[in-house]
């Protein structure tokens, strides 16, 4: 009789109940690098309940067990549905319950607040509610109240320490007064690379291969992407910006605006002409090009390409290099600088991680 009640409990009921389960959405270039670090010793007090594409999911513990889980969501699975993944969240018996959100979707984004209020706590590379409208922003804020944390840190220079050095001074009662920088990986590394000796389209295509674009590059070239960083600091540092506060000077021409993504791909080279024209210009005046964030004193807030002397510190920067320049009300007569690599999967799937294990 016992033997038969022992062979009827699903193997997953006799697991021990793990520290922290997990649900990862999206198994793309980050999503991919984090399904990776589960399977170190660093990750040992997780356990991954559930992986979703935008497609499918899967719940099985043996399934999502295998190394090649990333590929089988691509062709098996059940089809996407939030409810399934958080009720094996519940049925984990874990008391920290994390949705980890490795996604560009806008509107997953938007049910961020929601899963807080129900008690998951949410760690996210999307920047599309933190850096999204201003009600979104306040509705995370009004969440964030019932206990449940936000782990943000990879929506910010893919991990580099900036929005927990900025909430630690604002604890101590410091106040940021400006804000200025590279926060863009991939637009950092195509400025870094491009001296007109290759087409920026090449540079381009090698930035997205190796995971440093968004899955739509024209979020990075048109500014999205970097205005979105700027709006998280900003909003994190108590300036109330709404978008429309923030002026966006993209590198889009008006003829690939429109266009679905793969089209856009198949025309990068439209890009060429003008970004040659504007190196060359710069190089003519003994300049260097470089996309720029920048957050003055009275709150105002602009993203776009400037020409900047070589011995400006965004000149002397390297790779995917991000640099972020503080100055507060204790360091103001030098700025406080946060600089280093700012894109790519393995720092920012790392940025994931350590959030997640910062709610252990
Ligand atoms: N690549 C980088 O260096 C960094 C990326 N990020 C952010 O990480 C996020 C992901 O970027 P990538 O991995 O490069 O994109 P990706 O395009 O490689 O992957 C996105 C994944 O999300 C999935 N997805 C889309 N909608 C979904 C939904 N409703 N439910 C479940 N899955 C869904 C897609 O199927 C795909 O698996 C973006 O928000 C990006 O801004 C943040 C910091 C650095
Ligand atoms: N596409 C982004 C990735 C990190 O947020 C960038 O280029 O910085």
């Amino acid at each position: 009789m016992n033997a038969v009640l022992a062979q009827a409990v699903p193997a997953a009921e006799c697991e021990p109940v793990p520290a922290i389960a997990v649900v990862l959405l999206g198994t793309g270039v980050v999503g991919g690098a984090f399904l990776k670090l589960l399977n170190t010793p660093a990750a040992a007090s997780l356990r991954l309940v559930g992986a979703a594409n935008s497609r499918r999911q899967q719940t099985e513990p043996v399934k999502l067990a295998e190394r090649n889980l990333r590929e089988q969501l691509k062709s098996t699975g059940a089809q996407r549905d939030d409810a399934a993944l958080l009720a094996a969240l519940d049925a984990s018996g874990a008391a920290i319950k994390v949705i980890v959100d490795a996604t560009a979707s806008a509107e997953l984004a938007a049910r961020h607040a929601e899963w807080l209020a129900h008690g998951y706590h949410v760690v996210t590379a999307n920047k599309s509610l933190g850096g999204g409208e201003l009600p979104g922003w306040r509705t995370l804020q009004a969440a964030l109240a019932n206990g449940a944390r936000y782990g943000d840190s990879a929506t910010v220079g893919a991990g580099l320490p900036v929005l927990s050095t900025l909430r630690r001074l604002r604890q101590c009662g410091d106040a940021l007064l400006t804000l200025e920088g590279v926060f863009s990986g991939s637009l950092s590394y195509l400025f870094n690379s491009y001296d007109g000796s290759r087409p920026f389209s090449v540079l381009l295509r090698e930035a997205r291969e190796r995971g440093y674009t968004e899955p739509d590059p024209r979020a990075d070239l048109s500014g999205e992407d970097v205005a979105r960083k700027l709006l998280i600091i900003a909003r994190n540092a108590g300036f109330a910006l709404g978008w429309d506060e923030v002026q966006v000077e993209g590198l889009v021409p008006e003829s690939l605006r429109a266009l679905g993504t793969e089209a856009f791909l198949d025309r990068l080279e439209e890009l060429d002409e003008p970004l040659a024209a504007r190196h060359a210009e710069a190089k003519a005046r003994g300049n260097v090009l470089r996309f720029l964030a920048r957050l003055n004193q009275r709150g105002r807030a602009r993203v776009g390409l400037s020409e900047v002397p070589a011995n400006h510190p965004a000149a002397r920067l390297y790779g995917t290099d991000n640099q972020f320049a503080l100055t507060t009300t204790r360091y103001h007569t030098q700025p406080l600088v946060i600089q280093g690599p700012g894109a790519g999967p393995e720092v920012t799937a790392q940025a994931l991680l350590g959030d997640v294990l910062a709610l252990g």
